[in-house]
């Protein structure tokens, strides 16, 4: 078995979550057991050494679940990370963005200043489903002066076409199903 084959054996799939209709894939297993943990995230950090010969200022992950892994990364990296954050969390002055998302509306926000003109960012998720949080994003690092070299997802929906909303290459691990 291959390591992302490992991997999407461990997903969990909860049907109707949070509202009728939505197929939930849940990263948590992934995250319970310490192989397959160590298995992501050296997956993706060989993903990020192997496509950008010049390593990314920045990686910003989106609230919540990027989280998990973003700093993680950047870590490794020996990056900066900046989050991404749900309206009203983040102190002091911040840039703001409204986005529909699979199963609601929503508002992201980015500390001013936390992203230096010109800085090229990596942005960091679970799972990309419409694309609208991923895209949302996008615009507050342009709107920070920053440039998005690529979006990385651990699961994407290919059949939502998230990826159509992005403004730079994308890259899941992980392809489900309808
Ligand atoms: O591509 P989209 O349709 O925008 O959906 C994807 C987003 O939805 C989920 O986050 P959610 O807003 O549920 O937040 P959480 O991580 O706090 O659960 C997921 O972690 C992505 O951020
Ligand atoms: N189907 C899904 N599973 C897990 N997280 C999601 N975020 C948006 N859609 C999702």
């Amino acid at each position: 078995m291959s390591d992302v084959e490992y991997l999407k054996s461990l997903l969990g799939v909860h049907p109707d979550f949070p509202k009728k209709g939505i197929t939930f894939l849940d990263i948590f297993p992934i995250l319970q057991n310490p192989i397959a943990f160590e298995t992501l995230i050296t997956h993706i950090v060989h993903h990020i050494l192997i496509t950008h010969p010049t390593p990314p200022d920045i990686i910003v992950g989106l609230d919540a679940r990027g989280f998990l892994l973003g700093p993680m990364i950047a870590s490794r990296l020996k990056t900066s990370f900046v989050p991404v954050r749900k309206g009203g969390k983040l102190p002091g002055e911040t840039e703001n963005v409204t986005y529909d998302k699979e199963y609601g509306k929503d508002i992201f926000e980015i500390q001013k200043g936390s992203v230096g003109k010109g800085s090229r960012c990596l942005v960091i998720d679970d799972l990309i489903a419409t694309g609208g949080s991923a895209a949302a994003a996008g615009q507050l690092i342009e709107k920070s002066g920053g440039v998005t070299i690529e979006y990385i997802f651990i699961i994407s929906l290919p059949f939502l076409k998230g990826e159509e909303k992005l403004n730079a290459p994308c890259y899941s691990l992980i392809q489900a199903e309808d």
